[in-house]
């Protein structure tokens, strides 16, 4: 008997995406409302990162909208150069989600080992993350926190652009809420006069400078220090500039750490910027097309051997957790859920993305949809086998069945909803 009632319950891997469907391996991070280890999925026996996030202090952080936001548009994209999202669910106390896993470390982390890197490293992994900046800009999505720490190495020593956390739809309109790492920010966020996605540039020439010439280029004291500095100070080069950078590489820095957004590098619309910079003496040397397949062998490979993350968080889940993470079965009852927790529970549905088409830089993931209806969760398409959900309308032209066309982005999802659409981007 005892035998039988211990016997674990068959994985239902057709199913909903849960956590019996992975193997809990190391702790390899730590994150503000939770933490990151490696996982295996049982099925397929891939290794992947998973990022668990408390709901309840999700909840206290006033954070949920945020977790559900990352969530939305993560689930729209998939780059060679972006931790991209691959399963998300969530239990009684954890939202989950299922990213590739990147062994390398972060930026942050072999800045502050190496003190500062070479030229021809960086030239690298700016061609990776110009790719994907323009690829978000493309499907008008803006990052808004583009710095060392949410630049992710994977083992080969490719960079991967990670952290949505605070990444938004943009249209026509431009935005005045200020948000990111103010040191790598762009002048016009901070004058408040209205920014759009030429703030990433910016941010990536911000990391740029910093990564070759190991400090920032625009410093303060304190904050209105270096908003006065952001906005104001003339870029200065290190004195042993030269010794580190090119004349072809400063270009660069100073075209992307320009104030003025018309001039600066990698803005002009319609993806011109990035094709101006890919045609940029400074990247000759750069095959784009063997880049972007990750065929090339990247000039710094991360030591595998040499701990890449902070082995306290291994640690501290060892002797300090008191509620380790374990699957458990779902026993949620929504009716005594607050506001928050309900949202979260009705908005963090489960993704799996082998199961979804989404916006894909590879061409073969295209969308093949014919009409489609705009719901509360997203659009339900008519293409029998296509399941429900699986597109997004933000940001795309679609077409009303009245003949009408609109170009919809995250706010103005509310006002179509119901509508039927024929979808002529993917159709
Ligand atoms: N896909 C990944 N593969 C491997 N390690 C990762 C991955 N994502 C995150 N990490 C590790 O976990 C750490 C915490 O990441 P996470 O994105 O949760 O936290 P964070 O950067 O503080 O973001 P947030 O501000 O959302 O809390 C990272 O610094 C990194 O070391």
């Amino acid at each position: 008997m005892g035998a039988l009632c211990c016997r674990p319950q068959p994985i239902d891997f057709d199913g909903e995406v849960n956590l019996f469907h992975f193997i809990l391996s190391r702790c390899v991070g730590k994150g503000a409302f939770g933490k990151v280890r490696v996982v295996e999925h049982k099925q397929t026996h891939k290794l992947y990162a998973l990022k668990y996030i408390n709901k309840s202090k999700c909840v206290k952080m006033k954070a949920v909208a945020n977790v559900i936001q990352e969530r939305r548009l993560l689930e729209e994209i998939d780059h060679p150069f972006i931790v991209n999202l691959r399963y998300a669910f969530q239990d009684d106390e954890n939202c989950f989600f299922v990213l590739d896993l990147m062994l390398g470390g972060d930026l942050r982390f072999h800045l502050e080992r190496l003190g500062a890197l070479g030229e021809d490293i960086v030239r690298f992994y700016l061609a990776q993350l110009s790719s994907a900046l323009a690829f978000l800009h493309e499907n008008h999505i803006m990052h808004r926190d583009i710095k060392p720490d949410n630049i992710l190495l994977d083992e080969r020593g490719n960079a991967h652009l990670t952290d949505f956390n605070i990444a938004v739809h943009f249209g026509e309109r431009r935005l005045t809420g200020v948000a990111g790492s103010m040191a790598y920010m762009a002048p016009e966020i901070l004058n408040k006069r209205g920014y759009s996605s030429q703030i990433d540039w910016w941010s990536l020439g911000v990391c740029a400078y910093e990564l070759i010439f190991g400090r920032r280029p625009f410093r303060g004291r304190s904050n209105s220090d270096l908003t006065y500095s952001i906005s104001k100070d003339p870029l200065k080069w290190p004195e042993d500039a030269d010794k580190k950078c090119s004349r072809a590489g400063m270009q660069i820095l100073k075209g992307l750490l320009e104030r003025d957004t018309t001039k600066r590098y990698g803005c002009k619309p319609h993806g011109e910027g990035f094709q101006e910079l890919k045609r940029h003496p400074w990247f000759k040397s750069i095959d784009w097309d063997t880049l972007e397949s990750k065929e090339q062998t990247p000039p710094f490979i991360p030591d595998a051997k040499k701990a890449n993350f902070d082995a306290s968080h291994e640690l501290e889940e060892l002797l300090l957790e008191d509620n380790p993470l374990k699957a458990k079965a779902r026993k949620a009852n929504k009716d005594n859920m607050s506001a928050e927790m309900r949202q979260m529970e009705e908005q963090f549905t489960s993704y799996d993305f082998k199961k979804m088409q989404r916006r894909s830089y590879y061409p073969h993931n295209q969308h093949l949809v014919s009409t489609a209806t705009v719901t509360s969760s997203g659009v339900t398409s008519s293409r029998p086998g296509t399941p429900a959900n699986d597109l997004r309308v933000d940001g795309i032209t679609i077409h009303g069945g009245n003949g009408h066309s609109m170009e919809i982005s995250g706010n103005d999802l509310e006002a179509v909803r119901g509508e039927k659409v024929l979808d002529q981007n993917y159709s």
